[in-house]
């Protein structure tokens, strides 16, 4: 589904380069839910927007190999992304209130999207304001009926009546899956969720989750869930990236990297993360903060927070090295490789 080799994303900015993502390595396979974590300012979302080729301005993306099913994304055009990003590779972003249009009913805004991406013969060219007038009201077009029945298996309760509501009339948890069910309307390939559970209570989290593996069934969609939590990724994803200060450490199958995590950073990630048995006191934050990547001026980005860092990791770049099973690997010159030698230098 997707294939990055050597992903590069910089910025040119009055203070120097931000190598927001520095040499990253990332795939995934047909439906998957691949789990990407690290604290705030690893870099996560650039790498997101990077694969959707929506990187801000001065942004500049490079990558030995940036493959969506097959095909480069770095080569197509600006008209060809547009249409990718319509009907075969989705984003949710971090913050469901601003993404949706406070102005217009949660149904219209997805009938409207199922009206942009899919050939339901309502497709006549006029501007979308006038089209809301026209195919919108009627309710009883074909896009409203696939409205709702997006806000259904998302599991909004009544959705006849919710589809007629504001954003603001819904709550954090069904403004987030009604985020979902907008994205999920062009029936995408591969869903990017961008922290999709920020900022709601436990319960409602642990909801979404669930339904996110249904719909993963319903819809066939491959997903990259981009969240700092790891009591999430546990939950939801088959296979994990863990990700710093730009650069990826570890990446291993879910079962395998929460019964060996091997980087002392994902350990560090670990202690300090609730898990179901942990008491709160016994939690322990990771001292310090992630460095701002501009000349990160030692090899291994999280030497200075690392308990066990020696000398020579601020001078030696840590190679990726298999560290366990199932292609557990972490890039630590502190574990010795299971096979004996280190992949490659990044
Ligand atoms: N447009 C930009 N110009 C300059 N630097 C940027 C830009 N966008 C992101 N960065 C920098 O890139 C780094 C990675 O940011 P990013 O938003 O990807 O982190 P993240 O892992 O998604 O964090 P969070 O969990 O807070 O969302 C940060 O240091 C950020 O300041
Ligand atoms: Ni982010």
């Amino acid at each position: 589904m997707l294939q990055i080799e050597n992903l590069r994303t910089e910025f040119e900015t009055p203070r120097g380069t931000v190598t927001a993502v520095n040499g990253v390595d990332l795939h995934i396979d047909n439906g998957e839910i691949v789990g990407l974590v690290g604290e705030s300012g690893s870099g996560k979302s650039v790498l997101a927007q990077s694969v959707m080729r929506l990187v801000e301005d001065p942004g500049e993306i490079t990558a030995d190999e940036l493959l969506f099913k097959g095909e480069p994304l770095l080569e197509k055009s600006e008209a060809e992304m547009t249409t990718i990003r319509g009907n075969e590779i989705s984003m949710v972003f971090q913050d469901p209130m601003n993404s949706l249009n406070p102005t217009i009913t949660v149904g219209e805004q997805i009938a409207e999207t199922v009206r942009l991406h899919q050939d339901i013969g309502e497709s006549i060219s006029l501007p979308a304001e006038m089209k809301r007038k026209i195919i919108g009201a009627s309710k009883a077009s074909e896009s409203w009926r696939r409205a709702i029945e997006m806000l259904e298996s998302v599991q909004i309760p009544h959705p006849e009546s919710r589809a007629t509501d504001y954003p603001h009339e819904f709550s954090g948890g069904m403004r987030q899956r009604a985020m979902i069910a907008i994205a999920l309307s062009c029936e995408p390939d591969l869903l990017i969720a961008d922290e999709p559970t920020t900022a709601l209570d436990v319960t409602i989290q642990a909801q979404i989750l669930e339904e996110l593996h249904s719909i993963l069934e319903v819809f066939d969609t491959s997903i990259l869930l981009i969240t700092h939590d790891l009591a999430v990724v546990a939950e939801t994803c088959d296979r994990v990236n863990v990700m710093y200060a730009g650069e990826m450490v570890e990446r291993a199958t879910t079962r395998e990297l929460f019964s060996n995590p091997q980087h002392p950073y994902t350990q560090a990630l670990l202690a300090s993360t609730p898990q179901v048995e942990t008491a709160v006191e016994e939690l322990e934050p990771i001292p310090g903060t992630v460095p701002e990547p501009i000349d990160i001026p030692y090899a291994c980005h999280f030497a200075p927070r690392c308990p066990e860092a020696k000398e020579e990791c601020f001078e030696v770049d840590p190679a990726f090295r298999r560290v366990g099973s199932e292609d557990h690997e972490a890039a630590c010159i502190r574990r010795e490789p299971v096979d004996g030698e280190v992949i490659e230098n990044e």
